[in-house]
C-alpha cells in the first residue's frame, strides 16, 4: 500500500503516441523518476538523459498529494470530459515520470471502480502490479528491463545501447521506434523512417501532440 500518490498533473487530452495514438484520455503523471532527478543540472549525469518531460513536484494542473486510491481515481474521474457511449470506455495514461514507483495495486483497483481502462506508460526497469489493462514498456540504455512483456515496446530512437534487436525477442504485441525529440529530431526522424522501411516488424511512433500543438 502507497500511503500516499504524489501526482504531478492530472489532464485530459489524446494520447499522441504508440498504438492508440488519437485516443481521448486522461494523464495522471506521476511525480519522480529511478532514471533521472527532473534537475535540469543533473541530466548530463543521468541514466537517462533525453527526457522531454518535467515530473517535479506536485504543482501542475490538477497535481498534489492524494492519500487514498480512492481520492486519486476520484481526481482521475473528475478530470475526463467524454459523453457516455457504449462502445467507449473512459482511459487513464498513467505517466511519469516513472509511474510504476508509486502505482500499486489498490491505484489500479480504484481505476477501474471509477470506470477506467487502466493503461500505463513505464521505463519497464519496474515490476508492475496486477490488472494493468495496457502496458507500454520504452526502455532505456543503462537501464535493465524487467518488465519484458505487454502491448506496445516503444523504443526511442536512437539510442547507443539500446538498439531496436535487443528487444525484439521480448513478449510485446507492436514494436514501434519513436524518434528522439531533441535538437537532432528532424535526423532522428528520418533515421527511426529508414529503420523501419528496412526492417518492418517495426513501426514508427511520433509524438503527434507535439505537431498539432496540444498537451
Ligand atoms: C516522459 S516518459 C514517462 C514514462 C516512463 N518514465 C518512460 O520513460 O516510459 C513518456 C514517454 O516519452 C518518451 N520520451 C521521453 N523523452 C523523449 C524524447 N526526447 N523524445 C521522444 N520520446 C521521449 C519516453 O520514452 C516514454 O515513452
Ligand atoms: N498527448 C500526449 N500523449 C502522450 N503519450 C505519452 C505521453 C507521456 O508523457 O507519457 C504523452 C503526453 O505527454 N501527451
Ligand atoms: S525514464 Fe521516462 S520519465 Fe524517467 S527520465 Fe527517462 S523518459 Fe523521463
Ligand atoms: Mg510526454
Amino acid at each position: 500500500m502507497t500511503d500516499v500518490y504524489r501526482i504531478k498533473e492530472i489532464f485530459y487530452t489524446l494520447q499522441g503516441e504508440g498504438t492508440h495514438a488519437g485516443r481521448p484520455a486522461v494523464f495522471c503523471r506521476f511525480t519522480s523518476c529511478n532514471l533521472w532527478t527532473g534537475r535540469e543540472e543533473e541530466r548530463h549525469r543521468a541514466i537517462c538523459r533525453f527526457c522531454d518531460t518535467d515530473f517535479v513536484g506536485t504543482d501542475g494542473p490538477g497535481g498534489g498529494r492524494f492519500g487514498t486510491a480512492a481520492e486519486l481515481a476520484a481526481a482521475v474521474a473528475a478530470a475526463w470530459q467524454g459523453q457516455a457511449h457504449p462502445r467507449s470506455r473512459p482511459y487513464v495514461v498513467c505517466t511519469g515520470g516513472e509511474p510504476l514507483l508509486q502505482l500499486d495495486e489498490a491505484a489500479v483497483s480504484a481505476l477501474h471502480d471509477a470506470g477506467f481502462e487502466v493503461a500505463v506508460e513505464t521505463n519497464g526497469t519496474r515490476p508492475a502490479p496486477p490488472g494493468i489493462d495496457w502496458t507500454c514498456v520504452s526502455p532505456k540504455a543503462g537501464a535493465e528491463v524487467v518488465l519484458t512483456r505487454g502491448d506496445d515496446l516503444k523504443l526511442v530512437y536512437p539510442q547507443p545501447g539500446a538498439e531496436p534487436a535487443r528487444f525484439e525477442h521480448l513478449d510485446f504485441t507492436h514494436f514501434m521506434l519513436q524518434p528522439m525529440d531533441g535538437p537532432d529530431r528532424v535526423a532522428n526522424t528520418e533515421a527511426a523512417v529508414r529503420y523501419c522501411l528496412e526492417h518492418p516488424q517495426w513501426r514508427l511512433s511520433l509524438q503527434t501532440h507535439k505537431y498539432i500543438g496540444i498537451a
